[in-house]
């Protein structure tokens, strides 16, 4: 086996080249090719969203970059460690929080922790068990058998699971599917202090709200090919649509618009304008709006969400 290499470049946390993979026929079922050649880059320090529709390929990303599913061709790199030629350091770089609550129901949590450093040939003097249990909120569920413990306590000890190595890099598949709110927020607020302590997080979720809030910068994937990788900011700036909202003082007849701009009053009564700035200035808007004599009591600009630009961008033919 070829000696183990010193990190190359760690500007990227993780390098996708070429990514590859076709699931083999099974039964009826023929061949799935679920990533056909994905490149990516993901940069050290970043909270990185991975998005795409179902089927997309994002849990054969994952599972790849986990060591639990075989890639096909491809190289990635993780945190300067080629996968094939230093496996062990690049799994060592990585921890995961599956989706599937994959825990032993006669463990405690604190055994569990304890087994899974083991496996990572963590030794005594570095673990950070009760740390790592109060940072979980389950100091107190300790040793209780892990089959007594609620969904969301499963969850909390699937995210300390992740970390006993101390990994650069944590991945979390879907983490709030299902979860209650008390769980998303400690979650969330957990998965910034590890950020800000320099950890690199990749997350897939179907919650876009939750992504424009967390990531940095977002990948969308589309039957196992990459659409866009952008910081999260660029990306919410592509949906060339804006939506002015116009309160008026009476509810007069819809004014003429300018060329491009589509009205409708909302059951509210406020009058909801949409154009597309790159052809139309807000400012442009309002004055032809005074221009047609329209009372405007009150505006606010709606802009688009991640949403928007997720469905413009994956809607199928
Ligand atoms: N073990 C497998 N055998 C055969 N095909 C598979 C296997 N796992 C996934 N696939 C197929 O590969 C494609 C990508 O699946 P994958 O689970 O990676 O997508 P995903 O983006 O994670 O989707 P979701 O959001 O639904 O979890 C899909 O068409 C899926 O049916």
């Amino acid at each position: 086996m070829p000696a183990p290499q010193q990190p190359i470049d760690t500007a990227n946390a993780i390098e996708i080249r070429g990514l590859t993979k076709t699931y083999a026929a099974a039964g009826a079922a023929p061949p799935k090719q679920a990533l056909k050649g994905l490149d990516l880059t993901i940069p050290a320090g970043s909270i990185f969203g991975l998005l795409g529709p179902n089927g997309a390929g994002k849990s054969t990303t994952i599972n790849i970059l986990a060591g639990l599913v075989r890639k096909t061709a491809g190289k990635v790199t993780i945190w300067g460690f080629d996968q094939d030629v230093n496996p062990r350091q690049s799994r060592a770089a990585i921890g995961v929080m599956p989706q599937e609550l994959n825990i032993d129901p006669f463990l405690s949590p604190r055994a569990s922790l304890e087994v899974q450093a083991g496996l990572y040939g963590v030794p005594k003097y570095e673990r950070w068990t009760d740390e790592l249990l109060e940072l979980v909120g389950l100091t107190d569920q300790a040793e209780s058998y892990s089959r007594h413990l609620s969904g969301g306590m499963k969850r909390r000890l699937l995210l300390a699971k992740a970390l006993v190595h101390r990994p650069q890099i944590l991945v979390l598949d879907e983490p709030t599917a299902g979860v209650d709110i008390q769980l998303r927020e400690m979650l969330w607020r957990n998965v910034r202090k590890l950020n800000q302590q320099g950890m690199t997080i990749i997350l897939t979720t179907h919650y876009l709200e939750e992504a424009q809030d967390m990531c940095d910068r977002i990948a969308i994937i589309d039957r196992g090919e990459l659409v866009l990788c952008e910081d999260t900011a660029t990306l919410l700036g592509r949906a060339d649509s804006k939506t002015l909202i116009v309160q008026t003082a009476a509810e007069p007849a819809l004014p003429p618009l300018p060329e491009g701009a589509r009205a409708e009053r909302r059951p509210d009564g406020r009058l909801a304008i949409s154009y597309a700035p790159s052809r139309l200035s807000t400012d442009a808007l309002i004055a032809a709006l005074h221009g047609a004599g329209l009372p405007i009591r009150d505006v606010a600009v709606e802009t688009p969400d991640l949403e928007d630009v997720f469905v413009q961008l994956t809607s199928r033919p």
